[in-house]
Formats: C-alpha cells, sequence, structure tokens
C-alpha cells in the first residue's frame, strides 16, 4: 500500500519567477516526511507538479521507481498519487459519506463496493458516525478530515497533505497528528506534507526538507532542522510558527 517518491532536478518557472529550482529529494515508502518553508517558497508548486497540475519544466518525478514526469492529474491518480487541497472545498450539500464515494468511484465503478470502500476511509479517520451529515454542516477540524478522507478514497499509495492543520486549536491539531500516525501505521501509506505548524512537524515527520526562494534550503530530521541557523535565520527566526517554540 505504499510507493516511494523521487524528485529530481524538479524546476518549475512563472514567466520570470523560479518558482521551484533545482529541487530535488525522496520520500521513502511508507514514510512521513514535511515540506515547509516561508511564504512563497515553492511548496505548493512543488506539490502541482507531483500531482500533475502543470509539467515541470526540467526535472523528474517517480514514483516507486516509475517515471511519472509530465502525468496529467487523473494519470497521477490512477498511478497511485492523492492530495488534498490547502483551501478546504467539500461538496456541502452532499452528505459526508457521499463526498467521499465521490473519490472512491474513480477506482471502484461499482457503487456497493465503492460505498463500502468510502465507509472503510470513514472508520480510518474517526469520521464513520459523521457519515450521514450534511459536509456543510462539519466543524473545522472534521471538514480538515473529509479532506483527507477524500483523497484517501482514490486508494492512493502516496498521500500530498497540504496544510491540514492550518486554523486548528492545538489540541485539534494533536488529534489530527494522531490520526495521520494511526492511518500511517495502519496502511502503510507513504505521506508527504506540507505543513507551517511546527508542532504537528515535530510530532509526525521523520525528515523534513526546508524550501527557501525555490531552492531546498536544508534537509534533515527535526531536530536537525529546527537546529540549522540557515533554517532559523530564513524562516523559523523571524517569525516563529505556532509550536516551534520549545
Ligand atoms: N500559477 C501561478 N502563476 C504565477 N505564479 C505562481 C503560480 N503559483 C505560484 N506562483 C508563485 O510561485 C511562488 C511560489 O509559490 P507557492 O505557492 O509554491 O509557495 P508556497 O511555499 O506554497 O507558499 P505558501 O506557504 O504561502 O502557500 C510564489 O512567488 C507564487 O506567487
Amino acid at each position: 500500500m505504499s510507493l516511494s517518491l523521487t524528485v529530481t532536478g524538479l524546476t518549475k518557472r512563472f514567466r520570470g519567477l523560479l518558482a521551484v529550482s533545482d529541487v530535488s529529494f525522496t520520500v521513502p515508502a511508507g514514510k512521513i516526511v514535511a515540506l515547509i518553508g516561508p511564504n512563497g517558497a515553492g511548496k505548493t508548486t512543488c506539490f502541482n507538479l507531483i500531482a500533475g497540475v502543470f509539467p515541470p519544466d526540467s526535472g523528474s518525478v517517480t514514483l516507486g521507481g516509475r517515471d511519472v514526469t509530465g502525468f496529467r492529474p487523473d494519470q497521477m491518480c490512477a498511478a497511485g498519487i492523492g492530495r488534498t487541497f490547502q483551501i478546504v472545498k467539500p461538496f456541502a450539500g452532499l452528505s459526508v459519506l457521499e463526498n467521499v464515494l465521490v473519490g472512491a468511484l474513480h477506482r471502484e465503478k461499482r457503487v456497493p463496493a465503492a460505498r463500502a470502500n468510502a465507509l472503510a476511509v470513514l472508520e480510518l479517520l474517526g469520521l464513520d458516525p459523521q457519515a450521514h451529515k450534511l459536509a456543510g454542516s462539519l466543524t473545522l477540524p472534521d471538514r480538515k478530515r473529509l479532506e483527507v478522507a477524500k483523497a484517501l478514497a482514490t486508494q492512493p499509495q502516496l498521500l500530498l497533505l497540504d496544510e491540514v492543520m492550518a486554523g486548528l486549536r492545538p489540541t485539534e491539531t494533536d488529534a489530527m497528528v494522531a490520526t495521520l500516525r494511526d492511518l500511517n501505521a495502519r496502511t502503510g501509506i507513504t505521506i508527504l506534507l506540507i505543513e507551517h505548524v511546527m508542532r504537528a512537524v515535530m510530532a509526525l515527520a521523520e525528515q523534513v526538507i526546508v524550501l527557501d526562494q525555490g531552492r531546498k534550503l536544508a534537509e534533515g530530521t527535526p531536530a536537525q532542522v529546527t537546529n540549522d541557523p540557515r533554517v532559523i535565520e530564513t524562516y523559523l527566526g523571524h517569525d516563529i510558527p505556532e509550536g516551534a517554540a520549545p
């Protein structure tokens, strides 16, 4: 249920702006890795390149050793990549279960089987008691969980999570961290997450990649990167993100 991800020399320009510049890293199969860095560092652009929203100008993306560079989003999904978006947008007028079913039907065309898969995903995320509520009526923490559930419903082997802790209170963040740890332990799924909430990064990630101005600035364990003078200078030191302080 898990695939490694390797990006090599990933580069993307928007007109004159070098949004991602020669970025290389690996997320080993089954591991949880975080992508951090200041606003505009190129984190979401990296996700968009990995998810196939647009192709890189140069560089490659390999999934479990298979070159998927330049695949479209539906092809990336079929290859095993699932993602969430920074802005959560459930179908508010559909139930939680129906929202997840939309994703499940991408993988399984028979409705009863897709429904069973969707329910299993809700159970994994602790959302099963809410299955029949309208998505629009959920609290923010549960909407964030639903976003993860929608991505999981396509049965990915690599999950890209874009700021799923943003806006959560510390206790809600801790609950999401526990859920994601449990998901990783139970399914073995590989997870790459963009996160500003350092409390969550420290608790979840085995490796952290730091981007700044499109380039990879540092890489290491959470303890290594939070003690790296370059990371403190460009990111942690100026405006200490929530939960990063000792
Ligand atoms: N579609 C686009 N067209 C033009 N410029 C873009 C586009 N997407 C991103 N950029 C620019 O690329 C740079 C990197 O943006 P990106 O969203 O990847 O950063 P980020 O690290 O995810 O930031 P944040 O933490 O604020 O989400 C920024 O300067 C941004 O304005």
